[in-house]
C-alpha cells in the first residue's frame, strides 16, 4: 500500500536513489534546504530543518519519515553537525511524534563505527576471505565527529521510541555509487550501496513493521565486514547487487 512519506534531504544523492525507485510507489512530500533541480514527485518544502515550525508544518498528514538532511562530510565540523546532525534531528523526531508520525527512517552512517577499522584488522578486513563482521548488536565506536553525530541521532530514535513508542529505524549506510562500486577502494568495495539496492532499503524501511532498529545499508558484497541479516529479518531487504560482479 502507498504511503505518505516526508523524505527530508531529498535533492542529495540519497534522496536521488530513492526518488529514481520509489517515485511512483509512495505519496511524496519532500524537504530540503536546496530548492530541486530536476523533476520530482508530489510537493517540495524549501526548508531547513532546524526551522521548527516549518518541520511541523511538513509533518502533517505524514505517515513515514525518511530523514537523511545533514551534513554528510566525514570531516564536517563540529558547529555543523551538532546544527544540522544532531539539532536537525532532534527537531525531525519532535515533530514527527508531536504529529503522530508511526515510522522514522534516520540515514546513518558507517562512520557510527568507524574506529572498528583498527590497524590491526585493516586491510584485511575488507576482503572476502577475512570474517571480521559487525553486526549492530555492537557498541558505536565512532571514526570521527561526523559519526559522533550519527550516533547521537540513533540514540535520539532510542529515546523518541522508548519515551513515544514511535517506530524506528536506524540505516548504517556504507558507500552509495551509481551504477558500479568505486574503483581501487576495497573498503569503499566493501560497503558498497548500489542504486537499486538503496530504493528498495528504504522502501522495506517505508513498509515493514519494526520497533527500534539498527540495520547496515550495504548491497550483497562478497566482500562485506557489515551484516545484512539484521536488514533481512527486521525489514524483509533483499539486496540484487553486488561489488563483486564488478571486478
Ligand atoms: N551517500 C552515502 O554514501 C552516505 C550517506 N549517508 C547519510 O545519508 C544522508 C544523505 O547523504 P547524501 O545524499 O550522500 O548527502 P547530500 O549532501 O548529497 O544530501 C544531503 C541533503 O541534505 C540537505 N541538507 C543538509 N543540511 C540540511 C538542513 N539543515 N536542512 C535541510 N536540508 C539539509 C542538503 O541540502 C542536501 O541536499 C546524510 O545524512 C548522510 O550522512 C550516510 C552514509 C553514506
Ligand atoms: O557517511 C558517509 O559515508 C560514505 C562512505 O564513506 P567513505 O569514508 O568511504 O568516504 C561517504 O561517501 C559519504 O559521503 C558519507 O556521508
Amino acid at each position: 500500500m502507498a504511503q505518505s512519506v516526508l523524505l527530508t534531504g531529498a535533492a542529495g544523492r540519497v534522496g536521488e536513489a530513492i526518488l529514481e525507485g520509489l517515485a511512483d510507489d509512495h505519496e511524496w512530500r519532500l524537504l530540503d534546504r536546496d530548492p530541486p533541480t530536476e523533476d520530482y514527485p508530489g510537493e517540495f518544502v524549501v526548508a531547513d530543518i532546524t526551522e521548527e515550525e516549518t518541520v511541523r508544518e511538513a509533518m502533517d498528514g505524514i505517515d513515514v519519515v525518511l530523514h537523511l538532511a545533514g551534513d554528510p562530510r566525514k570531516t564536517a565540523p563540529w558547529d555543523s553537525v551538532l546544527t544540522n546532525n544532531i539539532d536537525g534531528t532532534q527537531t525531525v523526531f519532535e515533530a514527527a511524534v508531536d504529529a503522530g508520525v508511526e515510522k522514522v527512517a534516520f540515514a546513518s552512517s558507517n562512520h557510527a563505527v568507524g574506529h572498528y577499522e583498527t590497524e590491526e584488522r585493516t586491510p584485511d578486513m575488507y576482503r572476502a576471505d577475512d570474517d571480521y563482521l559487525l553486526d549492530g548488536t555492537e557498541l558505536p565506536r565512532p571514526g570521527n565527529l561526523y559519526g559522533v553525530s550519527k550516533v547521537a541521532g540513533e540514540s535520539l530514535g532510542r529515546y523518541y521510541h522508548d519515551e513515544y513508542g514511535i517506530s524506528v529505524v536506524n540505516v548504517r549506510i556504507g558507500n552509495l555509487t551509481r551504477g558500479h562500486p568505486p574503483i581501487d577502494y576495497e573498503r569503499g568495495q566493501a560497503m558498497w550501496l548500489s542504486y537499486r539496492d538503496c530504493a528498495h532499503l528504504f522502501d522495506r524501511c517505508i513498509r515493514a513493521d519494526y520497533e527500534y532498529e539498527i540495520v547496515y545499508g550495504i548491497s550483497d558484497n562478497d566482500r562485506k565486514y557489515y551484516s545484512i541479516q539484521r536488514a533481512k529479518e527486521a525489514l524483509g531487504y533483499e539486496p540484487r547487487d553486488n561489488s563483486a560482479e564488478h571486478d
